[in-house]
């Protein structure tokens, strides 16, 4: 099953981080409390009525740098799309994603292309059967398993690096990225001025590369999760491709970390960026550390990101290949109408007629790693990663979302939300009333 395409049923469970007092080794840094940061995101009370602008959705102008917009106030909820329990659910054993309402259906929709893969007898129907109701079973689960896990290792794990959990610092920043951040900020900043700031990857695919953390920081957090790994804490995956990551939120690291990257520093480049893919707008995400290695996984299949936009930071070690590749943008008139009957291919919402004629995918651009550098693309960009040959490669992804654009249209079933209650994120919907904006990748 492909990690990007799935609404992965994932959440997080509300509570104070466990390091509320650790102190940093980093200069400059200081020993600080969660309370500003993590308070923010509990998942208790209604959610905030908010109001948006008019079309199109903008940068807001004249804010300080630490501006916390979306989060301040009252605590929001958030919901995830009940098509995760229903929709692109792989079988492995026919290479198929199927949409999956009950019996009748599956027969109705997949029985001929089944057949056609080896699902012949009333024995193989009753097997796949079985295995489906265990899958959406274990997706309805994973909201609770994951919250189990934050607060397992929220109150029995001890971490090898303590000060990666206090709150992120500059100096854990690259100069280059403090300075494009720093610049968004200023009152009149503008695309031209923060282009020259970065490096425009490819302008028609609107993807940019810039220095993100310091080396020494990226060893630190490269140490904390391999001290994880060795942990006998339970890990939820970061998807069911990747086999190897991290889920931060459940290690905690949303609150110190994640959360004010997002605020402080990714939003008013975004903004800039993607005014109209809710740059501006951005108010949850999902992060996680994706890792490759000989006898792990080696490679990600193609796929578009649950998400509107999307930062991923090379954290090493060491590596040849496993470079990033670039398609055409996901758009919804590729969606597959059947609900995903796509075939082997990875991309369980596209169409067959699109996997015919995958112009999208002709001539992929090729994106070499640079440890510490973050590579900044539209969530609904296709895109996968090579195999790795040598060594071992850590990524950190973070899919940024804004409920603004997603309240009107779910990337991963390409309907309006079907509204869930979740813990922490979600899958990043509110049940906030939509509003008219300029949607780039889901139009
Ligand atoms: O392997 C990578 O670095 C890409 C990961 C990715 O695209 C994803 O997890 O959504
Ligand atoms: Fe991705």
């Amino acid at each position: 099953m492909n990690p990007g395409l799935v609404g992965w049923g994932h959440c997080e469970a509300e509570r104070e981080g466990p390091t509320a007092t650790r102190s940093s080794p980093f200069p400059g840094a200081e020993s600080s409390s969660f309370s500003a940061l993590g308070n923010l995101h509990r998942t208790l009370g209604r959610p905030t009525p908010r109001a948006y602008p008019e079309v199109p959705l903008r940068k807001p102008r004249g804010r300080a740098r630490r501006f916390t917009m979306a989060t301040a106030g009252a605590p929001r909820r958030f919901c995830r799309c009940a098509c995760f329990c229903s929709e692109n659910l792989y079988v492995a054993r026919y290479g198929l994603h199927v949409r999956f309402r009950g019996e009748q259906q599956l027969r109705r929709d997949y029985g001929p292309i089944l057949r056609s893969r080896g699902c012949v007898g009333p024995e193989d129907f009753q097997q796949l059967l079985e295995e489906l109701e265990q899958e959406v079973e274990r997706r309805q689960r994973l909201g609770q398993e994951s919250a189990a896990r934050k607060a397992l290792i929220a109150s029995s794990y001890h971490p090898a690096r303590p000060e990666i959990y206090s709150s992120l610092q500059d100096v854990a920043l690259a100069p280059g990225f403090l300075a494009a951040a720093e610049y968004s900020t200023v009152p009149g900043a503008d695309l031209q001025g923060l282009l020259q700031r970065l490096e425009t990857v490819s302008e028609e695919k609107r993807i940019y590369r810039l220095p993100v953390f310091t080396a020494r920081f990226c060893q630190a957090l490269l140490e904390e999760l391999e001290h994880f790994e060795r942990s006998d804490m339970p890990k939820g995956r970061p998807n069911t491709m990747n086999n190897y990551g991290v889920l931060l939120h459940e290690l905690g690291l949303d609150e110190p970390l994640v959360t004010p990257l997002r605020e402080r520093f990714l939003q008013p480049l975004m903004a800039l960026l993607y005014p109209d893919c809710g740059g501006g707008w951005l108010d949850s995400h999902r992060a996680f550390v994706v890792k490759y290695a000989p006898g792990q996984d080696r490679e990600l299949g193609c796929h578009y990101d649950n998400a509107e936009l999307t930062i991923n930071v090379a954290l090493g070690k060491a590596f040849t290949g496993g470079a990033l590749y670039f398609g055409g943008l996901f758009q919804v008139s590729m969606c597959d109408p059947r609900g995903s009957a796509s075939g082997s291919w990875e991309c369980p919402g596209l169409s067959p007629a699109v996997l015919q004629a995958p112009s999208a995918l002709a001539k992929p651009l090729e994106v070499e790693h640079v440890v510490g550098q973050g590579i900044l693309h539209r969530g609904g960009q296709l895109h996968g990663a090579r195999p790795l040959v040598t060594g071992e490669r850590w990524n950190l992804v973070v899919w940024l979302r804004a409920s603004a654009v997603r309240n009107r249209l779910c990337p991963m079933c390409c309907r309006k939300p079907d509204l869930v209650d979740d813990e922490g994120f979600g899958d990043g919907f509110t049940r906030e009333e939509p509003t008219t904006v300029d949607l780039c990748a889901l139009t």
